[in-house]
């Protein structure tokens, strides 16, 4: 029973992965990020606050993909209603996005003054 969820969870993550250009570039940037944090040596509170964040975002995405497709099946044509929902969710990713964008500067901008 949990092996089957785990097996469905893992076949929607391979479909992001695959299918998302958004979710590709930020397991990206998010490799980019660890690769920083190794290369920085950065504590391990700094790694705590970079995974948070990153977790935050990654699923923020996966979410946002979930609501497009679930847009795009129950209303292919154009509605209001549609266009708030997936402006919405888009809405969700970005805001993440600002807060990673300022988590991720103050870790790195003093390490990287530091050099
Ligand atoms: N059925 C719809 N009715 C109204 N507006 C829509 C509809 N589908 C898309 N839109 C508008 O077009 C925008 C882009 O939608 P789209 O489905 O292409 O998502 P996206 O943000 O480009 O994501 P992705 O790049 O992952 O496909 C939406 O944010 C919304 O404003």
């Amino acid at each position: 029973m949990l092996h089957q969820s785990f097996k469905y969870a893992l076949k929607g993550l391979v479909a992001a992965l695959k299918e998302e250009r958004n979710f590709k570039i930020m397991i990206l940037v998010f490799a980019l990020v660890i690769g920083a944090g190794i290369v920085f040596k950065i504590t391990l509170r700094e790694w705590i606050s970079l995974l948070l964040i990153s977790g935050v975002i990654l699923v923020a995405e996966l979410f946002n993909s979930t609501i497009e497709t679930i847009v795009d099946l129950i209303s292919p044509e154009f509605h209001p209603l549609a266009q708030r929902i997936k402006d919405m969710s888009a809405a969700a990713v970005l805001v993440g996005s600002i807060f990673s964008v300022v988590i991720g500067a103050l870790i790195f901008l003093p390490y990287l003054f530091s050099l």
